[in-house]
């Protein structure tokens, strides 16, 4: 099988991205692995496949896949990856653009900088919806928010879901945190059913700060959106920052705001595309 293929990336958050808008696609959970594959594939943290919605006012449908193969459920820099591409090869001409992923509707749009901006919806605080099993254990409140000791992996993680899970940990310095070696222990807790994204939050200011995050399954990436918007989000709920904050990641700055505790979190930041090619599956 013969496969057109975009590369892009969000702030070195590296995606091939996948059209089937015109004829399904089913790909194995091989040909996803040797996608994502850099030697033996194109090479990306994530694949994206994006299809055409058949739900009423919703334009389009993106599937993401890490690139071990697993289907997950929500990818910040991806989606605004998405909107770039549907609107750079003409599939749609709107400039606010609603898309469904397997468990979440989002609104997107594209700044007049040509950055983007996406609603990620509301922040999940309840446990069960992360998943994280609590049982047993007793949270550190901070401003009435909780920290979860995991004896175990010798850290305390602030819990919450973007609609994928993230454990967040304040760090002193981002660039020294032992992410190589802690951020797997987080991922695969067993406290986490589904296992975890890892984000390790140095703050500069109330409204600066450093983020590296070891995302599940692909390890460590130059940036994680979701993962910024859970950082910025645990960061508000612990009295640390303001409510607009820039996020620095390894690859690129991206702006959250979450403009208060009821509201959608919102994400500005860059979408490139890289190359297009074709591969033999
Ligand atoms: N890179 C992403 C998140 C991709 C999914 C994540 N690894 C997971 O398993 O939940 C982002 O920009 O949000």
């Amino acid at each position: 099988m013969r496969l057109r293929f975009t590369k892009m990336h969000g702030a070195g958050n590296d995606f091939v991205v996948l059209d089937a808008t015109g004829a399904p696609l089913a790909l194995s959970r091989e040909q996803i692995r040797r996608l994502g594959d850099r030697r033996f594939g194109v090479g990306a943290d994530q694949i994206l496949v994006i299809e055409r919605s058949t739900t009423p006012g919703v334009d389009f449908r993106y599937r993401i896949f890490n690139n071990t193969g697993d289907e997950v459920e929500q990818c910040g820099n991806g989606s605004r990856c998405f909107v770039r591409y549907v609107v750079d090869h003409g599939l749609t001409d709107k400039t606010t653009i609603r898309v469904e992923t397997v468990n979440n509707l989002l609104e997107l749009s594209l700044a007049a900088d040509g950055r983007v901006r996406v609603d990620m919806n509301r922040p999940v605080f309840d446990l069960a919806r992360v998943p994280f099993d609590a049982s047993g254990l007793t949270p550190r409140l901070v401003n009435g928010f909780e920290l979860w000791p995991l004896a175990d992996a010798g850290v305390e993680v602030a819990v919450l879901s973007m609609g994928n899970p993230h454990a967040v940990m304040r760090v002193a310095d981002v660039d020294a945190a032992p992410v190589a070696a802690v951020g797997p222990r987080v991922e695969s807790h067993a406290r986490f059913p589904r296992r975890v994204n890892a984000g390790f939050l140095q703050v500069l200011s109330r409204s600066e700060v450093k983020l590296r995050v070891y995302e599940r399954d692909a390890g460590e990436t130059l940036a994680c959106g979701t993962g910024a918007c859970a950082a910025v989000v645990a960061g508000i709920r612990l009295g640390w920052l303001d409510r607009r904050v820039e996020v620095h990641a390894r690859g690129g700055d991206l702006l959250i705001e979450w403009p208060d505790d009821s509201a959608s979190v919102l994400m500005t930041g860059p979408a490139v595309t890289v190359f297009e090619g074709e591969i033999e599956l």
